[in-house]
Parts: C-alpha cells; structure tokens; sequence
C-alpha cells in the first residue's frame, strides 16, 4: 500500500527495521537542529552553529577529559552521600537530589563551578526540555506561522531563553574576569581561550553560550532520569531481588578501602548489567536527533515528501513494539531483567540498531562517556553505601512508575525513598 501523505512535518519511526532504512540512508543528509518546525525550545543562538556546537561537544568531552573531570564527580557524589546519611533516615527527593548532582557536576565541568539559583535554572530546564518536545499544535501545521505566537508558546520559551542568556552573559564575563591558576581548565576557559587566540574559525559570545546551553540543557537532565529510573528499579525496598544482588556485588568490589572508586566499577557484575536494562526500558532521550530525507522517499509503502523530520523513536525500539506477533529482539520486554545482558554482546554505542539509548551514527551523543560515567559513579554509591526502601505505608509494587511527557523523560512524580546507612561513608579527605 502506497499512501501519499501531504504536509508531513514529521515522522516517528519505532520500528527496528524502518529504523535501520532511516539510519542508512539519512543519517548523513541534511540536518535538523530542532524537534519541531518552529525551532524553537533547543536553538535561540540559530542553527548554522550546531555543528560547531557539536564538534566543541565531541572534543571537549573527549575521553582523556572525561578521566579529568573525575575529582568533580567523586566530590559531588560524596556530598551527595554526606547529605542523605546527615538526614538520619529521612525520606530523600532523589529526583530532585539526582538533578542537583548531575547539574551540578555538568555546570562545573563546563563553567568551573556551580552556578547560582541552581533549582531555578532547573526548573527552566525542564519547563525547556517540555516545550521542546515539539508535538504541539504550531508544529502539526508548520505553515500556519503566527501558531506559535497564538498557543502562547514562542514567549514563554523567549522569556526561558533570556533569562539563561542572563545566566551565560554572568558566568562569562566572570570566568574573562578571573585568572584560574588550578591548574585545571574547564570547558568554558578552554572556549575563551580559543576565541582568544582567533583561530580560522571566528569564535562569538554566542558560539559559546550555545556550547553551554547544550552542556546544561542535554548533560544534566538524561543523566537525572537514568538515576532516578534506576534507583526506582534497583534501589527500592529490601526485598527487591535487585538491591540485593547489586549490594553484593559491590561488597567485594569496594570493601577494602570503604569507598566506591570508579575505576574499579567496571568489575562490578550486577549494576552495569542493570544499568544497561534501565536504559533499554526508559531512554531518557527516547526520540533521537531528527534526520531529513533529503529527496522524496519511500519507508514502510508511504510516500514521504522531502525534508521530513524522520524521527528514530529509540525508547520504543527497545521495547520491541511488534504487536501481536513474537517479540523479535526483545522477550518479556515490559519486564525488569537485567540478566538479559550478562554475556550478551550488545552495547549502547550506537551499533546496535535495537538498542539505541545514546542514538546512533553522526548524531550520537557526544556527552556518552561523560554521561555514562556520571549514572555509574552516582549509582554505585547511593547503592554501596545505603539500603534504600520505600515510604512507609507503600508497597514496592505499588511505587509509581509513571511518566510525564517531555524530551527527556523523567518520572512524572519525584521518586522518595527512604534511606539506611549500610556502610558509612569511609570519605579521604
Ligand atoms: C545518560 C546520559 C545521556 C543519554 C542517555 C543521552 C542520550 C542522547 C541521545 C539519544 C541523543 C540523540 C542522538 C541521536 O540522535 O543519534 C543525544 C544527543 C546529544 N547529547 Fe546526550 N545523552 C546523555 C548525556 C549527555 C551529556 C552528559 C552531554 C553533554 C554534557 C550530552 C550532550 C548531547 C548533545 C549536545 C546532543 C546533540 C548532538 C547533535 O545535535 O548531534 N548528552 N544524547
């Protein structure tokens, strides 16, 4: 069945193998920079520096750096830790205390500190990131051009956009203002620096806030939602077969020295495992960058007119939405099995088309390194050094799993645990 389709804004693939099409044949045609038509919500710095943008991100999150950004992590997580076991048992916002943690670490790796009002900027975030989603009545009719201004949604996402600008404006002129002799550069000082020394390619004020609005925006968020999933999963109630295989795993790994040290996270047998699992079933970004055809195609016997934003919806190819029939790549996909990883081959390195958590191909996230270091070490702590259970009163089957809509998403309700110092925090000063 041919159908033709007419104006098509854009299309979500969730299938694996329309996936694959997409993937080979568009993933090098022309870019999108935004989820909807209107642009508005990821870009208020304009589209030609996306791929700057992207080259600043690959390179400055390169590997080598991501081992340097290593003292940040270890001392935020361990604050982290310091402020649940001060609590003395009570209940903890880990939504809440995971955003913090992951903003925090991005914000200081970026820009050499935490910024202020940082619930603020949070919140902004996330009032972005729901925005952003795009699926809003402006972008289901992209030619009908005074919709965004009628839906209300361009000024409250101008006023969002300015108030960050304001943000950036500060931590620039504060970092030109400072002569840091830490002898540890930041992305931002690394950024001035460049722009500095002049280099063939003339570096703006805006070139680099819109490297930072990035970091903020893509860094903090996805790495908050694999927390707060997986500790909802992992993490919750004593009885949880998985707390307890990952406590296990974790005695033997950190024991002598009564810390948890990244480096020795790999060893760990459970919580990789679990963490792969919790990626499959939640993607944080669960839509990926859109591609454009750049000529007219053809996918699944429709007709799609150029420039459509091919939309490769990575959170339903990991539950493997063949309805009807046998799951082809996933069994038991709506349940929580992380053994289904041990031996496997399979990675998030954007290889594997049935599994995608980090994307794929030229658009694949360049902050993976960086963020998957961040979900391990926090994760690996809170669950090292503490049991966790659920309120009181609440059962574990009875913990809510729901989602809220947005780009990256999040638990619609905060996750609230309850907090047991299993091992106290053995911290070198
Ligand atoms: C666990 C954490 C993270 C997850 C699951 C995640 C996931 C993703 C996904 C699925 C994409 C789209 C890839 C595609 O379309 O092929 C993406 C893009 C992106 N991510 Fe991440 N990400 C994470 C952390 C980070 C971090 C820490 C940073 C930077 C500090 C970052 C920066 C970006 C940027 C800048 C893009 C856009 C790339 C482009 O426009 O081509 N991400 N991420």
């Amino acid at each position: 069945m041919r159908v033709k389709l007419g104006e098509l804004p854009f299309l979500i693939v969730s299938t694996v193998e329309v996936a694959k099409e997409v993937l080979r044949t568009h993933d090098l045609a022309a870019e999108a920079f935004s989820y909807n038509y209107t642009g508005i919500g990821f870009a208020p710095y304009g589209e030609p520096w996306r791929v700057l943008k992207k080259l600043c991100t690959v390179e400055l999150l390169s590997m080598k750096r991501v081992h340097s950004f290593r003292h940040i992590r270890q001392e935020e997580t361990e604050n982290l830790a310091r402020f649940i076991a001060a609590l003395d048992g009570g209940a903890v916002d880990l939504s809440e205390r995971g955003h913090l943690l992951a903003y925090d670490i991005v914000t200081r790796a970026s820009v050499g500190a935490r910024t202020k009002d940082r619930l603020k900027v949070i919140r902004m975030i996330r009032r972005l990131s729901k925005f952003g989603a795009g699926f809003n009545a402006a972008d289901l009719y992209p030619s009908v051009k005074v919709l965004p201004f009628l839906t209300g949604i361009q000024f409250k996402i101008e006023k969002i956009h300015r108030e960050m600008d304001g943000m950036f404006e500060g931590i620039i002129a504060e970092a030109r203002a400072a002569e840091s002799d830490d002898g540890f550069e930041e992305l931002l000082s690394i950024l001035l620096k460049c722009q500095a020394e002049r280099s063939e390619m003339a570096i703006t004020d805006d070139d680099i806030k819109a490297v930072m609005l990035d970091m903020f925006l893509a860094g903090s968020e996805t790495s908050a939602a694999v927390i707060e999933w997986a500790m909802g999963d992992v993490g919750a109630g004593e009885e949880s077969p998985h707390t307890e295989k990952s406590a296990r795993g974790s005695e033997q790994v950190f024991d002598s020295t009564g810390r948890v040290d990244e480096e020795r996270i790999p060893e760990l047998k459970y919580l990789p495992l679990a963490i792969k699992e919790t990626l499959r079933i939640h993607a944080p970004l669960p839509f990926m960058m859109p591609r454009l055809n750049s000529s007219m195609c053809t996918l699944n016997g429709y007709d799609i007119p150029t420039n459509t934003r091919l939309i490769v919806h990575a959170g339903a190819l990991g539950k493997d939405p063949v309805l009807g029939k046998d799951p082809k790549y996933w069994p038991d996909a709506e349940q929580f099995k992380p053994e289904r990883f041990e031996g496997a081959a399979i990675d998030y390195k954007g290889n594997d088309l049935e599994y995608l958590p980090f994307g794929s191909g030229r658009r694949l996230c360049p902050g993976i390194n960086f963020g998957a270091a961040n979900v391990d070490l926090t994760l690996a702590t809170l669950l090292y050094h503490f049991d966790w259970e659920v309120p009181h009163g609440v059962r574990n089957e009875d913990l809510d799993m729901m989602e809220a809509f947005a780009v990256t998403v999040r638990r619609k309700n905060p996750l609230v645990l309850v907090p047991t110092v299993k091992r106290p925090l053995n911290v070198v000063k």
